[in-house]
């Protein structure tokens, strides 16, 4: 079902969040953004810039202290639960149970977000053929290649319909269709009234893929919105280096 009519409403608004590890890294320094349904939001920055730092407090796993994070208008300190069920996670290197079959874990996944059985048939067939891991299903994850875990993780992610996905690095380990097909997944999904806000070094992707991207440098946002104002009339690559080299 189209739901056109929620783009624009705020799925995602992060505000003045920092965060430091026990060692005394500061690793986000006071950074606020907000991702609306629709949005298809890059975040991009150097090694070590503080993109999974930020990731990982957006989706529960990682505490903190400074800041206020919520989604779709609930704050994750007040109701992680409501706010985990309207979010799907994947990292930069899932960590799957590797005794299920990929089926297995499919079906769990949806278990524990309450996709019907009709609806989550209807959806593995639909991305799991898309992705050309159909006939693997039956299969021990154990026995998986890095982009077969990785297309199962996409999989998992897309089959109960999150109202904001979260991807860390979701191109690393994809063959070039692959990377295609879940371009247009994450393309149909955020028409259909949900946003995606993930991390990325591949800055081509992120320029043609990308409504809004946000760059951040030693923990700190240095730009961030529309596209087409961050890069101006520059490719996104010189953009980057030039903020990053300053
Ligand atoms: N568990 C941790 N304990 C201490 N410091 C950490 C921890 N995790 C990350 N850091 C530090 O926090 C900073 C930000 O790391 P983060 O993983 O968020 O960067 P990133 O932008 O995702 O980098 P990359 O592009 O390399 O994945 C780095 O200086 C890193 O060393």
């Amino acid at each position: 079902m189209c739901q056109d009519q929620q783009i624009g409403v705020n799925m995602l608004r992060i505000q003045n969040f920092s965060k430091s590890y026990k060692n005394g890294k500061k690793a986000v320094d006071n950074l606020s953004l907000e991702v609306q349904a629709g949005d298809i939001y890059g975040f991009i920055g150097h090694n070590g810039a503080g993109k999974t730092t930020t990731l990982r407090a957006v989706v529960g796993v990682l505490d903190f202290e400074e800041g206020e994070i919520e989604i779709d208008g609930i704050s994750i300190q007040k109701d992680a639960l409501y706010c985990k069920k309207q979010t799907a996670y994947i990292p930069d290197n899932p960590d799957l149970y590797e005794h299920l079959t990929g089926i297995q874990y499919l079906n769990f996944i949806a278990d524990m977000y309450e996709v019907t059985k009709a609806e989550r048939e209807q959806l593995i067939e639909k991305y799991a053929s898309a992705f050309e891991i159909l006939s693997n299903l039956g299969d021990l994850i154990f026995s998986y290649s890095h982009g077969m875990r990785q297309k199962l993780a996409i999989i998992s992610a897309f089959i109960h319909k999150p109202k904001l996905l979260v991807l860390d690095e979701p191109f690393v380990g994809l063959d070039p269709k692959a990377s295609h097909t879940l371009k247009c997944f994450m393309a149909e999904l955020c028409k259909d009234g949900s946003a995606i806000f993930f991390s990325t070094h591949v800055l081509e992707v992120a320029e043609k893929l990308c409504n809004k991207i946000a760059i951040i440098k030693g923990g700190k946002l240095i730009i961030s919105g529309d596209t087409e104002t961050v890069k101006g009339n520059h490719s996104l690559e010189d953009v980057f280096m030039d903020l990053i080299e300053k």
